[in-house]
């Protein structure tokens, strides 16, 4: 069979560089109608710039592409888009103030007979079926701003649906769903298939990869490194085309000893304590309010009082935690980050003073400092120089990570801190972790894996109902992961059905 001839869309010999770096050197691959191509790589292998290309934000340096047997050069996702294909990001683009019919139909209304009016009624209706075929109950009127993410990355899927995207291309859209919502998107994803669209799914989650795709194809280093069909491979040889390297063991998990509280707090339903090398837990459904509950531990929050050995602490804002040697690395990376600013100052920033010198930073001193940091984590490229947009998304979350090994930082609260990074990388920052805890700091980590939370946590809370259950030490034969997804499903807030939204007309217009 030849599978170019069968391709909706197929690319060719692609190479971009940017400066110095060689993002993509001759990527070809294709992916035919109703099929789900797996695109994995390592962190900076070139995934994004492979997309951004295919989707009109970056142009090629060499290379063809071919959409539905005809050349496909787009200059801008304006032109991606209008050759039907959508891209479903992970940071969902939305109209939070519009309802749910609004967004699904968005710039496709259905018009009131010649007058320039939208038929609300007709749009209702319209979206409603859409969402229907595509097995989503979700009451169209709602406000979309209202819903949880899951349901507004069904939103956003159908309206790409509603274009007649040919393919979809889902970027890492697991990232922020708990299991049960991974199981409703992969059936909305087979719904697609059913219907002829190509997809393209890129994530760091292999398991998912190996579930739902039927090829996938590896990246490294801006090369195709492997070209793999379902039923035809093993995880392990993914993870090896990935790194390049066998699979390492994960290491067996020593519980620590509870030492003193570094910090302590109190929070709703108990109180939580830091202590000298310990890492615990948080688990949760999204929106369950943990990640309030961290931000509001480093001062992101409502005033609180945080208790050290040194004293209590008024927690006015982040500089107060920052100074009393908290850490916080968010879930929402792109809020943190300051791309333009280098990788060194973004590492820096937060003890900007430490490196003053009447009035300028010391660069030198810096780099020495940083350098090694940078070696530590793998950050790459190694150029301490370099803006922090430009690093690939699991580069950048290692920079936040590093700005924490830099200071005087003993506690570290963590709210995701795996998220979007590959395999080898994963390893890398679990072991910082608990390298971190062994020195004598104090971890509280909140992670939707539980492989994160089983393989390192010594003790875990549960946010059940916005309330923090008593911590449960680590049972000698591990946390029963079975009673944690059994928990996560009968207390799941996240049911795609919003709360009765106010109508939006008169009584009887809908
Ligand atoms: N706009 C840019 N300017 C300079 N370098 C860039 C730019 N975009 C990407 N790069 C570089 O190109 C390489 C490939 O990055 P890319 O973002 O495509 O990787 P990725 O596979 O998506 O990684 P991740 O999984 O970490 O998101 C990296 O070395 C990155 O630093």
């Amino acid at each position: 069979m030849d599978a170019d001839a069968d391709a909706i869309l197929t690319v060719r010999d692609l190479t971009k560089s940017f400066g110095e770096t060689r993002a993509l050197r001759g990527v070809g691959l294709n992916v035919a109608a109703g099929e789900v191509l797996g695109l994995v790589g390592g962190n900076g292998a070139g995934k994004s710039t492979l997309l951004k290309i295919v989707t009109g934000v970056y142009q090629a340096d060499r290379g063809t592409m071919v959409l539905a047997g005809q050349d496909y050069r787009p200059r801008s996702p304006f032109e991606a888009a209008e050759r039907h294909i959508a891209l479903i990001p992970q940071e969902l683009r939305v109209v939070p103030a519009m309802s749910v019919a609004d967004n699904v139909m968005l710039g496709h209304w259905p018009r009131r007979g010649a007058l320039p009016l939208v038929d609300a009624r007709a749009a209702r209706a319209e979206a409603r079926a859409r969402l229907a075929a595509l097995g989503l109950d979700i009451d169209p009127r709602a406000e979309i701003g209202s819903l949880p993410f899951a349901a507004r990355q069904s939103v956003v899927i159908a309206r790409a649906v509603a274009r007649d995207a040919r393919l979809l291309i889902l970027d890492e859209p697991t990232a922020a769903l708990g299991e049960a919502e991974v199981d409703r998107l992969f059936d909305l994803i087979a719904r697609l298939k059913a219907r002829g669209t190509a997809v393209i799914y890129v994530s760091h989650r292999l398991d998912e990869i190996e579930r739902l795709c039927d090829r996938v194809v590896a990246l490294r280093d801006g090369q195709v490194v492997a070209s793999l069909v379902r039923g035809g491979y093993r995880l392990h040889d993914l993870v090896v085309a990935i790194s390049g390297q066998p699979a390492v063991q994960a290491h067996a998990h020593t519980p620590a000893a509870p030492g003193p509280a570094l910090v302590a707090a109190d929070a709703p339903g108990g109180r939580l304590a830091l202590r000298a090398g310990r890492i615990g837990g948080l688990h949760g459904l999204l929106g369950s309010g943990i990640e309030d509950l961290l931000r509001g531990l480093f001062g992101a929050g409502a005033r609180r009082r945080l208790d050290t050995p040194a004293g209590a602490v008024d927690l006015t804002g982040p500089a107060r935690a920052i100074a009393a040697g908290l850490g916080y690395v968010p879930s929402e990376r792109r809020r943190a980050i300051v791309p333009a600013l280098s990788v060194r100052d973004n590492i820096v920033l937060p003890h900007l003073a430490r490196y003053a010198r009447a009035g300028t930073l010391d660069r030198r001193a810096l780099d020495a400092a940083v350098v090694p940091l940078m070696e530590r984590l793998d950050i790459r490229p190694r150029n301490p120089a370099l803006p922090a947009g430009t690093l690939s998304g699991g580069n950048q979350q290692k920079v936040l990570f590093a700005r924490w090994l830099l200071g005087t930082t003993h506690s570290l609260l963590l709210d995701e801190p795996t998220h979007g990074v590959d395999v080898g990388a994963k390893a890398l920052i679990k072991a910082q972790i608990r390298a971190f805890a062994a020195a004598g700091g104090g971890v509280l980590m909140h992670s939707v894996e539980l492989d994160d939370l089983t393989e390192l946590v010594d003790e875990l809370f549960l946010m059940i109902g916005g309330r923090l259950t008593a911590p449960q030490e680590r049972p000698a034969a591990g946390y029963d992961t079975i009673a944690l997804k059994e928990l996560a499903c009968h207390t799941d807030p996240m049911s795609l059905q919003p709360p009765p939204a106010a109508p939006l007309e008169a009584p009887g217009a809908g």
